[in-house]
């Protein structure tokens, strides 16, 4: 499938890669051979889907609901609980801009920890049970994530419990979160406006990140291969990740990357922009990524120790600085270009 939109200045190039499909069943019994599946996926491609790991479809599908109410609420409420980047936490919309566009991601999201004092919470009249109902889903997540932790663990030679420890979030100082997202529809009469992008190109900054998509809302495309890091995956090769009933998608972020000295991948993807309406989904997209972030005070450093050891609060620092380092260079090539076309109209 080869996009050739002209909505787009990119022409994207397609290519089928295999997603491993990793089960969890019967855990502990199996252990060893869902560890070979995590690792060499992780080893590769970076991304997997999960199968059989213990979230009931109706609970994902309650959660998806929840979602929906959550977003249908008057900006008014919404606008009650803020996102706030001191704490990583609240919503917002149109605000998420990648270093890979320099424009802004055309969601909105509402982010969540496991401990957020009460006023961080839709109230209680607004949505009955949001609360309780959500914490009980980011249980379940972090269940699933606690147990890829212990197989990365193994495969890195630490203490089971290792990455575990480190993500623990009933403890001060943990960064975990759920994010909802809500993409908004786009007409497939009118074609897409130029800079229009649903999630730009980017890898996520976490250790693992757990995502669900509903099914017939896909846009979900990945790019592995760290080459694709100095374009921030700009004119690669994409691969489309559908969304399968029950099933979660999983990719490796920066954290786990360097936390392996670079052995496992953390890879770039995007959700696409609809431009070709016989492909292309156009309606509301909702998705949920839970991502797996280190406790602030806890140590990072690879066996093989290739990195400088850091806390986790000294890693999130630097992703983020990291971040706008790079927006901030794309903004001013933007600009850059910009007068570069003035120049050229001016003298002809
Ligand atoms: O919505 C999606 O499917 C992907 C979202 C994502 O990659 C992110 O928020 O980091
Ligand atoms: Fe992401």
């Amino acid at each position: 499938m080869t996009d050739t939109s002209t909505s787009t200045s990119t022409s994207t190039k397609y290519t089928n890669r295999a997603i491993p499909r990793i089960s969890l069943r019967d855990f502990d019994a199996r252990i060893d051979t869902i560890t070979a599946s995590l690792l060499s996926a992780a080893e590769t491609s970076g991304f997997f889907t999960l199968v059989d790991h213990g979230i009931p479809t109706s609970a994902i599908e309650a959660q998806f609901a929840l979602s929906e109410s959550f977003f249908s609420q008057l900006d008014a409420l919404k606008s009650q609980v803020p996102f706030s980047p001191a704490t990583n936490t609240g919503w917002e919309r149109g605000a998420q801009i990648r270093p890979s566009t320099g424009l802004p991601d055309q969601k909105e999201s509402f982010q969540m920890q496991h401990r957020m004092p009460e006023g961080s919470w839709p109230s209680e009249s607004a949505i009955p049970g949001f609360r309780e109902r959500t914490l009980g889903f980011m249980r379940m997540a972090q269940g699933v994530s606690e147990r890829l932790m212990v197989c990365f663990a193994r495969g890195l030679g630490f203490p089971d419990d290792y990455f575990v420890r480190a993500h623990d979030v009933r403890r001060d100082g943990a960064q975990t979160v759920l994010r909802l997202l809500k993409y908004f529809a786009l007409d497939p009469e009118t074609p897409t406006p130029e800079g229009y992008h649903r999630a730009g190109a980017h890898a996520d900054w976490d250790f693992v990140t757990l995502l669900f998509q509903r099914p017939g809302q896909g846009g979900l495309e990945i790019c592995p291969g760290r080459e694709a890091f100095t374009e921030f995956g700009l004119g690669d090769t994409w691969t489309a990740v559908e969304p399968v009933e029950g099933e979660i998608v999983c990719n490796i972020g920066d954290l786990l990357m360097s936390w392996s000295d670079d052995r496992f991948k953390s890879t770039f993807h995007r959700v696409k922009t609809p431009t070709n309406p016989a492909t292309d989904y156009y309606g509301t997209r909702y998705s949920m990524a839970y991502f797996n972030q280190p406790n602030i005070d806890c140590e990072i450093q690879g066996p093989l120790k290739k990195y400088p050891m850091v806390t986790g609060s000294e890693f999130t620092k630097a992703a983020m600085k990291r971040n706008y380092e790079a927006l901030q260079a794309t903004k001013a090539a933007m600009v850059d270009d910009a007068n570069k076309n003035l120049a050229v109209a001016a003298a002809s």
